[in-house]
């Protein structure tokens, strides 16, 4: 059996901390050498301006450093320390051979900050329990931030028991898991997937506090609160949203709208919390620490030292966004953030420097070459994977937009084509039997005709959250047209696929909507085609067409494989 990951995390992040103490001893070994011979005095100036310079490296490494492994006494002490350093570096420039370099008067005061220094050693032993041990064990991290959209737990509270009834059926119906809870007993913690609470306005402020009050105290998130209300309006939103509510749905409820509220609140949450990361910093000990804390929290992410890779890591990796160090040896991360800009391709990933740079000033004139934020090391765990979290959310959301439809959100007509011939082209390579299918709501123009579009729009939306709720997280699901959907269904058999979606017509059907006091139900007919069977991934798509028409004339409602005639 293969070893837990959320142990190899922890293993990995103690391992880390290890390597970073052991390499400390060596550069407070370093300090202390470079204080005995500063201390000893009758230096050559040219050694003196190196000695000091690395003297005011090793301290700028160690309080960037130390915080991230644990060790916050000695990064905040080296913190002191390197700024007692700093104006001098800054006034002479030590690199320079023709300047006169520290001046006599300095020295005593460069070696009283070298003699403090010393005592950085102690600090090494004072503390090994990371500042941000809550959020930085790794099995907390999963448990908030490793969500999945189809697992979705919605609990109902303190609403009315007609209410309760009622949305109880309605939205097990679309496939959530429900169950009631009490204000006072309130509680979701240990509940896998995503966790929803549907209230009524008369009690929402006190369910929004005990939610804040259970988040708070174990340190995990607060799930979307939806709110079931009487009245719509600016005031009526604005005291909900303040009171804590992310949705308001006005009585009577339309099951359909609420659920879309949910599918939209755990999208939104689950894709706030994933995305592919590459880090490039030169210093191994802390990109690994940050690529441990990442994929605890549910990233896929590459660490990187060699700034000299970057471009090629970047296509092959093709990440959502980089976290960047602003010094590594010979390199500056603001330049490599320049160049890697020059290819149009990277013009919008989102860049985010690591850096222990403090300066507001230096920080801005970084950004100016191409970043988008700056974190100032040592980062805490939790903020680290908070920014990640919020960039990668936005850089994923300008990319739904550009390949996802909006009513729906699933993907593009000319997307979920291309995804049929990549999933052609393996059913060819690997021989493996995958399945294409053609959805159309039966008589859709008659729904429109006589409830009109805003229903028209319900009804494809319900159809869209149904495919996502149903189909495995490997499926495609694409809008083919206006109420024409196209699926794919990798590693399945044609009957398997029958079946899948005939269950999926089958609770479609079942499902009512409501308009002005009327309900409607409506149908759904599926055309399926075996995608190896045919040369190319539009003639599957046309074989899954021509089936679709069968079913039509066959009296819709259902699915039909196609045979070839
Ligand atoms: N509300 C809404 N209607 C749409 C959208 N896109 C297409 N439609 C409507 O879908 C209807 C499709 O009608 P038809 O192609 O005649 O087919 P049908 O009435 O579903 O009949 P069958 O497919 O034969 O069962 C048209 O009235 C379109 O206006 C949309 O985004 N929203």
């Amino acid at each position: 059996m293969g070893k837990d990951p959320k142990a190899d995390i922890a293993d990995k992040l103690a391992q880390l901390r290890l390597s970073f103490r052991g390499k400390a001893e060596g550069e407070l070994d370093q300090l202390s050498e470079v204080a005995s011979r500063i201390t000893g005095g009758g230096q050559e100036q040219r050694l003196l301006r190196e000695d000091v310079m690395s003297a005011y490296q090793l301290l700028h490494r160690l309080a960037g450093s130390a915080g991230t492994f644990g060790y916050a006494a000695l990064g905040a002490e080296a913190r002191r320390l390197e700024q007692r350093l700093k104006p001098l570096v800054e006034k002479y420039p030590l690199h320079d051979d023709a300047s006169p370099g520290v001046p006599s008067e300095e020295i005593p005061q460069v070696i009283d900050t070298l003699a403090q220094a010393r005592q950085l050693r102690s600090l090494l032993d004072e503390t090994s329990v990371p500042a941000t041990r809550r959020t930085n064990d790794p099995e907390r991290l999963n448990d908030q931030y490793s969500l999945t959209a189809s697992d979705v737990h919605v609990v109902l509270c303190g609403l009315s028991e007609g209410s309760q009834v009622f949305l109880e059926y309605a939205l097990s119906n679309h496939g959530f898991s429900i169950s009631h809870q009490e204000v006072s007993t309130l509680s979701f913690s240990g509940t896998p997937g995503v966790t929803l609470v549907v209230t009524s306005e008369d009690v929402l402020s006190k369910v929004s506090a005990a939610l804040d009050t259970k988040a708070g105290n174990e340190d995990i998130l607060k799930p979307p609160l939806i709110c079931i209300g009487s009245r719509d309006d600016f005031k009526t939103r604005y005291t909900l949203a303040e009171s804590g509510a992310d949705a308001l749905i006005t009585e009577p409820v339309d099951a359909t709208i609420l659920a879309d509220n949910i599918e939209r609140l755990v999208t939104e949450r689950s894709r706030t919390v994933s995305g592919k990361i590459l880090i490039l910093d030169d210093d191994e000990d802390l990109a690994g620490h940050y690529q441990a804390v990442l994929e605890g929290a549910g990233f896929v992410v590459r660490a990187i030292s060699n700034p000299e890779t970057v471009l090629s890591e970047l296509s092959e990796f093709s990440p959502d966004i980089m976290l960047l160090d602003v010094r590594m040896g010979a390199y500056s991360g603001p330049t490599v953030a320049k160049l890697v800009r020059f290819d149009p391709e990277w013009v919008s990933l989102p860049i985010i420097y690591l850096s222990s740079e403090q300066d507001k000033q230096v920080q801005l004139e970084a950004m100016a070459k191409g970043a988008d934020e700056f974190l100032t090391k040592p980062v805490s765990d939790s903020y680290l994977v908070r920014a990640a979290q919020i960039r990668c959310y936005r850089a994923r959301q300008l990319n739904e937009l550009l390949i996802r439809d909006s009513l729906t959100g699933l993907l593009k007509h000319s997307f979920i084509k291309h995804e049929v011939d990549k999933e052609h082209a393996r059913c060819r390579r690997q021989s493996r039997s995958s399945v294409v299918a053609m959805l159309d709501l039966d008589h859709f123009k008659k729904v429109n005709d006589q409830h009109g579009h805003r229903v028209g729009d319900i009804v494809i939306k319900a159809l869209a959250n149904l495919l996502r709720q149903r189909l495995r997280s490997t499926d495609m699901i694409g809008r083919y047209g206006g109420e024409e959907f196209a699926v794919v269904l990798p590693e399945c058999t044609v009957q398997e696929g029958q079946s899948v979606l005939a269950q999926v017509c089958k609770t479609f059907s079942d499902l009512s909507f409501h308009n002005d006091g009327v309900s409607l139900s409506v149908t759904l007919s599926v055309g399926i085609a075996a995608l190896g069977s045919f040369e190319s991934g539009s003639d599957a798509l046309n074989a899954a067409d021509q089936a679709l028409y069968e079913r039509k004339k066959a009296g819709r409602n259902g699915v039909t494989i196609f045979q070839q005639g």
